[in-house]
């Protein structure tokens, strides 16, 4: 044989092979008689366009019948979407124990910043959520909350030294995420991360670096997805190493300052100090658990701070795009800022806030249109039957929750792409299922830091109704179109709109 069949041959066995391969993977859902989509070697049902992630969930989503799930694949891995809110609300909350794994790559030894609450599993998850939990009280709210309006007042002086310098059509979503970024940093830390007043301070740019200009490859992506374990081997990291130090080294000495002047803050950097001083926050479990190394701490932190500024900078974006294209619900909602501030002597307090109940409902028509996260994941962790069905969940594998699909589906929100708050007044929210809103995902594994998420877009969202009109600009993208490279739902090209002061 010459050298060019051996070649030949080689390259046909090759293909073959993994032909072969992935043959026999897809014929996974097919041998289990379940309702799937039909997947394309190599990548399974991801899109060989570049979209955002959402475009996929909506694709698989289409398929959906009577029965509860569609099987779907990621490259070769067979996972399930859930698509009926009752098998989701079994996910969720009624077999919690069996899902209580959010699946998703970390790599602790290598990566330290990435083995965090949101991502690590078992034990050590319970032991994080139940001491971090405390940390989110309504009475901790309270405490913290003239901390934000502090913070809200800089954002509003900021703000108006910008429109008085001619800036009457804005790009804003980089402002809002300097003001929940100082928010996190002052209510989080105790730390003036001066991003208001610095649009380039080190927390804003290195924020930025994170969301805006992820360097994570397509291709170290896939691994992590197929092969986590193959990747933690290879030592493949998620996060640039300048973010790593620069979060390392802030949390280090942060931590060095208050121990030397013994500071102590009613603050979630203060429980993450007692937890790595293995000192009990409250009667139970304290020494089953060591403690915390300060790599653990600086990990926690970073969750917080990462989880913290996003998520509410863009709620308050798509809220005040909504409101600008829809000027009577924008009024309604002036009005009601201005009427209950005048019972409160125009002071903005925690009661005042806790009155304005139509803001909170723009709030969630916003988190429904525009959820930044747009689906949810759990790993089973054992082999697990869906109700009413004959098909076994085998151990190990992944569901997901197509949050974005479920709170546009029309059998559930009757014309989908109408922003009306009144969907989320208290009687419409009991007549729909409980698991119709996914916008902090449910269960014991939802959104920790849910009522500070909501209080700080309450509070910027109350300060900019109460000052400032807002109106489409000739930049405003309608409809919106967000931004493939960033895995929570942005707007690509930013949130332009016309502001006038009033
Ligand atoms: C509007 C603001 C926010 C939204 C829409 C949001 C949304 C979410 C969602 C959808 C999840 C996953 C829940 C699940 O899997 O069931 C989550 C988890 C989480 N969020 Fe938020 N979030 C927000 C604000 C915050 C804030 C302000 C913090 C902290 C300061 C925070 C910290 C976390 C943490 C630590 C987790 C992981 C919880 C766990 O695994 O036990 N979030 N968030």
């Amino acid at each position: 044989m010459d050298s060019l069949s051996i070649i030949l041959w080689c390259l046909i066995s090759i293909v073959s092979i993994i032909f072969t391969y992935f043959r026999k993977k897809y014929s996974y859902w097919k041998d289990r008689g379940a309702n799937f989509v039909e997947p394309t070697i190599p990548l399974g049902n991801l899109p060989f366009r570049k979209v955002h992630l959402n475009d996929f969930i909506v694709s698989i989503y289409q398929h959906k019948n009577k029965t509860p799930f569609v099987g779907a694949y990621i490259l070769a891995k067979p996972i399930v979407m859930a698509t009926s809110l009752d098998f989701i609300q079994n996910i969720l909350v009624k077999d919690f124990s069996n899902f209580h794994e959010r699946g998703g790559y970390y790599n602790e030894v290598d990566d330290p910043l990435s083995a965090h609450m949101f991502a690590v599993e078992g034990e050590k998850w319970k032991f994080l959520r139940t001491k971090l939990s405390p940390t989110f009280t309504s009475g901790k709210m309270k405490f913290m909350f003239p901390t934000v309006v502090e913070v809200a007042n800089r954002f509003n002086a900021t703000l108006a030294e910008i429109v008085k310098s001619g800036g009457s059509e804005l790009e804003l979503r980089d402002i809002f995420a300097r003001f929940t970024t100082d928010v996190i940093g002052s209510c989080a830390f105790g730390i003036e991360c001066n991003s208001l007043k610095d649009p380039n301070s080190e927390f804003r740019c290195y924020g930025r670096k994170l969301f805006e200009d992820p360097k994570f490859g397509i291709a170290l992506f896939l691994l992590t997805l197929q092969y986590p374990n193959l990747a933690r081997k290879l030592h493949v990291k998620l996060l640039p190493k300048d973010v790593s130090d620069f979060f390392l080294s802030t949390v280090r000495e942060t931590i060095d300052y208050r121990e030397k002047n013994n500071v102590k803050r009613n603050d979630f950097m203060n429980f993450l100090i007692q937890m790595k001083n293995g000192q009990s926050i409250d009667d139970e479990s304290s020494n089953q658990m060591r403690k915390l190394t300060i790599e653990e701490v600086a990990a926690q932190a970073f969750l917080f701070f990462v989880a913290g500024f996003e998520t509410s900078s863009s709620t308050m974006a798509y809220s005040l795009y909504e409101l600008a294209l829809n000027p009577k619900i924008q009024e309604r909602a002036r009005q009601e800022v201005k009427d209950v501030l005048a019972k409160h002597e125009g002071k903005l307090t925690y009661e005042a806030a806790q009155e304005m109940t139509y803001i909170d409902q723009i709030i969630s028509e916003a988190l429904r249109k525009y959820p930044p996260v747009v689906f949810l994941t759990r790993k089973a962790a054992q082999d697990y039957q869906i109700p009413n069905t004959k098909t076994i969940i085998e151990k190990g594998m992944e569901i997901m929750m197509p949050v974005y699909c479920i709170h546009h589906d029309p059998e559930i929100y009757p014309n989908p792409e109408v922003f009306d708050p009144d969907r989320f007044t208290p009687e419409q929210i009991r007549n729909r299922h409980p698991m119709s809103f996914l916008g902090f995902g449910d269960g014991p594994r939802n959104c920790v830091g849910l009522r500070f998420g909501r209080m700080q877009t309450k509070i910027g969202l109350i300060t900019l109704l109460n000052n400032y009109g807002f109106r489409p600009s000739p930049k405003t993208a309608v409809p919106l179109v967000f931004n493939p490279d960033v895995g929570v739902l942005t707007p690509k090209g930013g949130m332009h709109l016309g502001i006038e002061k009033i």
